[in-house]
């Protein structure tokens, strides 16, 4: 079990990485937790902020997933029969039970993940509010009634599609397994859910209290693994639908997996954003708005928006300001009050952003601030991964950090001249996951939006991801949407039925 070292209370919090030891089981399916059977593969799972090993991850088989899979089934029977508002009234119980622990789950990510307490309060919050808000449209789903000649009609049934698996990525664990499972619970399936195996710790937590507000046994089901487990799942002849959230080449994978069994999928891929910043905007937000878009989440975020492209009579006044602020950002301890920025999630990532800054300066770009390894005064953060969060100057559009995406936090500034030249920069790449602009001028913005080829665009303001307002990319980032009305589409299917109510007027 976990063990911690104070009491919960934020108003006595006084809790530091290195307390936390997580012995209980990780897997979840028909009500309770699971050990798997396979223990002698498993894997070590690290405290980010701390490099200390946290738990083991034991990854599950064929035998485990066709367990989690046959739960899901027999509760999509119960479940799917239940009416919108009965389900609504399990979902809203299971929202008070994720506000009263909001500080424990919040802990607990930043404890697998290395993000800020604050962050991951804000993650909590957004998966709450995201099962609250499906909650309420569960109750809505309707068909349609068509009259036909003659007095024959046809109606249309929003139907759930069956067992869903969610498939998650390590940057937001318990809000990427709210933000699949709620959606897909409200239209009446059930799921299971597979964390990545960097960050196993929350999505049980997440099948533990539906469990306890009153859903059937299986409704929401939790195995862990990596690549070998997710492809069970994604082969599984009782699966539905697959929704991932993860790279663009495991998404193409996904994808091709699906297929076989012509399964419809949503994918939430990666990014290389643009922000375009005019030189009417108001700096001072504008500036906000780069920091916002490049450092949430030490820069592990998909809509992160690291090209920032910044019109030349600005590119001074901007590019010291932003570099003033980033150098300020407060570095450590990521469960303490006063940290800004905690640690990247493992070490080979950390090696693999650090490697980005040098290949960059190899190819020309200036380092303004941070790109190095930091080392926090506290002895037991010695081993964690911590960088300095970096701006770089004097990028070029075919520069390796202008076009992959790094996944960590390294903003490239790229001057621009014209509107019409921005956006042919801006629009020059595979991806499309998001885009912002900031301006003062009403027109340009809209203007801009319309040409940018993105699917979450932000005037004069970056990352908000209001739950009622539909996420999802373009291009190579992506297939379908989270969040909003229109997510309930992408996770029922619809039936139509025709009734008729003359003879049959046969033509044999
Ligand atoms: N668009 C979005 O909403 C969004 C959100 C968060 C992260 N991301 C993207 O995720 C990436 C970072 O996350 P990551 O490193 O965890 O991604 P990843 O693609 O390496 O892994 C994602 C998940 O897929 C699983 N997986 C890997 N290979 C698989 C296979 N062959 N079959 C089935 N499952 C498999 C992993 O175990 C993990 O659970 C970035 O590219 C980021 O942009 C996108």
């Amino acid at each position: 079990m976990l063990r911690r070292a104070t009491p919960l209370s934020a108003a006595v919090r006084s809790l530091s990485s290195g307390f936390a030891n997580i012995t209980a089981p990780l897997n979840f399916w028909g009500g309770k937790r699971k050990a798997s059977k396979e223990r002698n593969n498993g894997e070590n799972v690290f405290e980010p902020a701390t490099g200390r090993v946290l738990c083991t991850l034991e990854p599950c088989g064929s035998t485990e997933v066709g367990q989690a899979v046959e739960a899901a089934k027999s509760a999509f029977g119960t479940w799917s029969k239940m009416s919108g508002m009965e389900r609504a009234r399990v979902m809203i119980e299971a929202a008070h039970t994720i506000e009263k622990r909001r500080e424990e789950i919040a802990e607990m990510e930043v404890v697998n993940n290395g993000k800020s307490i604050t962050e991951a309060r804000l993650d909590v919050d957004s998966a709450r509010l995201c099962i609250e808000y499906y909650a309420g449209l569960s109750s809505t789903l309707s068909g349609q009634h068509v009259q036909l000649p003659g007095g024959s009609f046809a109606y249309t049934r929003r139907e759930p599609l069956g067992v869903c698996v969610g498939i998650g990525a390590w940057n937001y664990p318990f809000q990427i397994a709210a933000w699949k499972s709620a959606p897909a619970l409200a239209c009446g399936n059930t799921m299971v859910f597979k964390p990545s195996p960097v960050t196993p710790v929350t999505a049980v937590m997440l099948a533990e209290i539906f469990a306890e507000a009153g859903a059937p046994e299986g409704l929401l089901n939790v195995v862990q693994g990596g690549q070998e487990t997710g492809s069970l799942l994604c082969h599984h002849p009782d699966v539905a639908k697959v929704s991932f959230t993860g790279s663009v080449p495991t998404g193409q994978k996904i994808m091709e997996m699906a297929s076989k069994g012509v399964k419809p999928v949503t994918l939430e891929l990666g990014g290389k954003s643009p922000l375009l910043i005019f030189e009417d905007s108001d700096i001072e937000n504008a500036v906000r708005g780069a920091l916002m878009a490049n450092f949430l989440s030490q820069g592990q975020v998909c809509s992160n928006g690291t090209r920032v492209f910044v019109q030349r009579e600005i590119l001074h006044e901007f590019v010291d300001e932003v570099v003033k602020r980033t150098q300020a950002i407060e570095i450590g301890d990521p469960l303490l009050e006063t940290t800004k920025m905690g640690a990247l999630v493992s070490r080979p990532h950390l090696d693999k952003v650090l490697a980005f800054v040098e290949q960059a300066k190899k190819e020309g770009a200036t380092v303004l601030c941070g790109g190095e390894a930091f080392v926090p005064s506290d002895a037991k953060l010695r081993h964690g991964y911590y960088m300095t969060p970096c701006v770089l100057a004097n990028c070029k559009d075919d520069m390796t950090c202008v076009k992959e995406e790094i996944f960590g936090p390294v903003m490239s500034v790229l001057p621009f001249d014209t509107e019409e030249e921005v956006l042919q920069r801006a629009n020059d790449t595979t991806m499309g996951l998001a885009a912002g602009v900031f301006t003062r001028d009403v027109k340009r913005a809209h203007r801009v939006v319309e040409h940018l080829k993105a699917g979450s665009c932000f005037i004069n303001n970056y990352n908000i991801t209001p739950v009622e307002v539909p996420f999802g990319g373009f291009k190579m980032s992506g297939i379908g949407r989270e969040n909003g009305q229109v997510t309930i589409e992408h996770y029922s299917q619809l039936k139509t039925v025709y009734v008729e109510m003359g003879d049959v007027d046969s033509l044999f």
